[in-house]
């Protein structure tokens, strides 16, 4: 048994809660937001965004940032993407030299253009950073669904220690060393997952929808490689098989999200509609700079930057990545 602050309880963070706690863990949960706390303890037994599931009596929920820090062996980091620093600063102070933090949150920083775990390294740099991501809509493994995720961890004794916390007979965990390569994966699927969803919304077929997330994970990787992710992790857990999930699945936001904005609603109307983190949304001009700072052709990214930001039509930009100039499937693949 090991002692583990989960930091944000929403969807995620309640759903990793309730899987660590039938792993026989001590769980804290904490949220800064005080209406959510209350709202949780309310209603351990009808959660509102995770139909069918509880959430243990044994699970504390606490709306402080030094409980839930204190003498933990392991601290999840759950909270949505942008707010990710605020709250890795404010915790900095009760963690401990050498304390392991597994970011779950999937996002890159629009101002600084860092990967999570690099935002939380800037905060607490005394801590060990890992990374855990892959194909896990929170809906399904609260109720126990078999899943696969991997961890990140420049260290091997980290993966593993986290591997063994996490794994049981439903929720299998892999381990890797390619922690940049998994969170890109992480945070960039869930731009290809929205233009998915504008797909649906616009009415296209499963052709449009194999080549959007076949030519999306082509995009990801070429960026990806060029900062220094490995092309196995691309193809990987936390590569296509996150991509594959969150471009199919009736659980994601992102597609939900696209899916709206495919059927004519603005970004706003969308933002409220879902009513939790569209984080495609904020990743989108993160992975448009990022494409630009390190010279990558990002046509899907650049196309969906246009239609949430710049007004552009839906119909416009699928068309328009239809017809651009004609090209090699992979320039790598040459007859000479
Ligand atoms: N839901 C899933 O299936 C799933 C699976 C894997 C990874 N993730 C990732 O986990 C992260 C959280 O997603 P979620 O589904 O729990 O989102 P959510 O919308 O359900 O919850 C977001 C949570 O962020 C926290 N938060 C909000 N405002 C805050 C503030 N000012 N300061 C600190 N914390 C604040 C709250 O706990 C809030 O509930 C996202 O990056 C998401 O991509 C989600
Ligand atoms: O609901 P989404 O679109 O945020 O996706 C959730 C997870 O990232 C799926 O692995």
């Amino acid at each position: 048994m090991n002692k583990i602050g989960v930091l944000g309880a929403g969807t995620w963070g309640t759903a990793l809660s309730i899987l660590l706690s039938d792993n026989g863990h001590d769980v804290t949960l904490w949220t800064k937001l005080e209406k959510e706390a209350k709202a949780l303890e309310e209603s351990r037994d009808n959660l509102k965004n995770l139909p069918g599931a509880k959430l243990p009596e044994d699970v504390k929920i606490t709306l402080d940032l030094k409980e839930v820090c204190t003498d933990k062996d392991l601290i999840v980091m759950a909270v949505a993407s942008p707010y990710v620093r605020a709250t890795a600063k404010e915790a900095s102070p009760y963690i401990k030299e050498g304390q392991i933090i597994v970011n779950v949150s999937k996002g890159i920083e629009e101002k600084t253009l860092l990967t999570l775990a690099d935002v939380i390294r800037e905060e607490i740099p005394q801590a060990d950073i890992a990374v855990m991501s892959g194909p896990s809509h929170a809906e399904e493994v609260s109720r126990r669904i078999p899943t696969t995720i991997v961890v990140g961890s420049s260290s091997k004794k980290t993966a593993q220690f986290i591997q063994d916390i996490f794994m049981n007979e439903v929720f299998r965990v892999y381990t890797s060393p390619d922690m940049i390569g998994i969170e890109l994966g992480a945070a960039l699927k869930n731009v290809i997952a929205l233009a998915a969803g504008i797909i649906d919304g616009l009415g296209m077929g499963d052709n449009t929808k194999a080549a959007l997330m076949t030519r999306g994970i082509a995009e990801i990787s070429r960026l990806g490689i060029k900062m220094g992710g490995c092309m196995e992790t691309f193809a990987g857990l936390s590569g296509i098989g996150d991509l594959f999930v969150t471009c199919t699945s009736r659980h994601s936001r992102n597609r939900q999200a696209g899916y709206l904005i495919g059927k004519g609603l603005t970004l706003d109307e969308v933002i409220k509609e879902v009513n939790q983190v569209v984080e495609g949304v904020n990743t989108a001009k993160a992975a448009l700079a990022l494409a630009k700072k390190y010279d990558v052709e990002m046509p899907i990214v650049e196309q969906i930057n246009l239609v949430l930001f710049e007004g552009k039509s839906p119909l416009d930009a699928a068309t328009d990545l239809l017809v651009r100039d004609k090209r090699p499937e992979y320039k790598t693949l040459q007859w000479d």
